[in-house]
């Protein structure tokens, strides 16, 4: 039970297209956002979050990445407004880091990357009965991506670093309810928007991505609990620390990235 993909030499980011070809597709993501060449556009609305009733369930490892899963079965976490033409159902959200400060985003803004990355997933379910279904379609899914930078301790990520440990290993599941990730946003919700993809296997082309241009700022010490979790089973005698996680820039191959105030 090999992982199919991951982050290492042999099956990562440089190798993914010879099993999922759309790697090499026109809108893949991440990008390198260049902020000066996105276009404002003032019909770009706020994006609005419903998150008060949110319910999240666990919290895994799933030998990517450590995700937070919801409740989907209905309405009660959506995101909407913004470039959404539907509220959109919060599913999960999870992070992408790097070994050091200096790298571990997934977006990159002027060539800069940030310490990590923070996806929250949502998807469709006005048109689309599942998120498996949902994310098969163009607009399936919109992930709100948020960045991290090292500095002052942030006062409430504890509540998520506090529990790494008991999920160390690939495929270790713990009970995480009634976490509500607005705590984790940063004030202001100005943003980049543009088309493109999930940025991990199967890379399907069907993500609104929404990249909050302010970090919020976590301390070193905090982002260094992520790298103790590992990529591989406690079963397994590879002990491989879950780190550079991250799937770099792909060609933007003339999308446009807009840009609300
Ligand atoms: N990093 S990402 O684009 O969010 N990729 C995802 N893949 C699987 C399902 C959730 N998200
Ligand atoms: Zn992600």
């Amino acid at each position: 039970t090999g992982n199919p993909w991951g982050y290492g030499k042999q099956d990562g980011p440089s190798v993914w297209h010879k099993n999922y070809p759309v790697a090499e597709g026109d809108r893949q993501s991440p990008i390198d956002i260049v902020p000066h060449q996105a276009s404002h556009d003032p019909s770009l609305g706020p994006i609005v979050l419903n998150y008060d009733k949110c319910t999240s369930i666990k919290i895994a490892n799933n030998g990517h990445s450590v995700v937070v899963e919801f409740e989907d079965s209905d309405d009660r976490s959506v995101i909407q407004g913004g470039p959404l033409g539907n509220p959109y159902r919060l599913k999960q959200f999870h992070f992408h880091w790097g070994g050091k400060d200096c790298h571990g985003s997934e977006h990159t803004v002027a060539g800069n990357s940030y310490a990590s990355e923070l996806h929250l997933v949502h998807w469709n379910a006005v048109k689309y009965k599942t998120f498996e279904e949902a994310a098969t379609a163009p607009d399936g899914l919109a992930v709100l991506g948020i960045f991290l930078e090292t500095g002052d301790n942030h006062r409430w990520l504890h509540t998520i670093t506090d529990v790494l440990y008991t999920v160390k290993f690939k495929g270790s599941v713990t009970d995480f309810k009634g976490f509500n990730p607005k705590c984790l946003l940063p004030s202001s919700l100005h943003y980049w928007t543009y088309l493109g993809s999930l940025t991990t296997p199967p890379l399907y082309e069907s993500v609104t991505w929404i990249i909050v241009k302010d970090p919020i700022i976590v301390s070193e010490k905090q982002l260094g609990k992520f790298r103790t979790l590992v990529f591989t089973g406690e079963e397994e005698d590879q002990r491989t620390r879950m780190e550079n996680n991250f799937r770099p820039p792909q060609p933007l191959k003339g999308r446009k990235v807009r840009s609300s105030n």
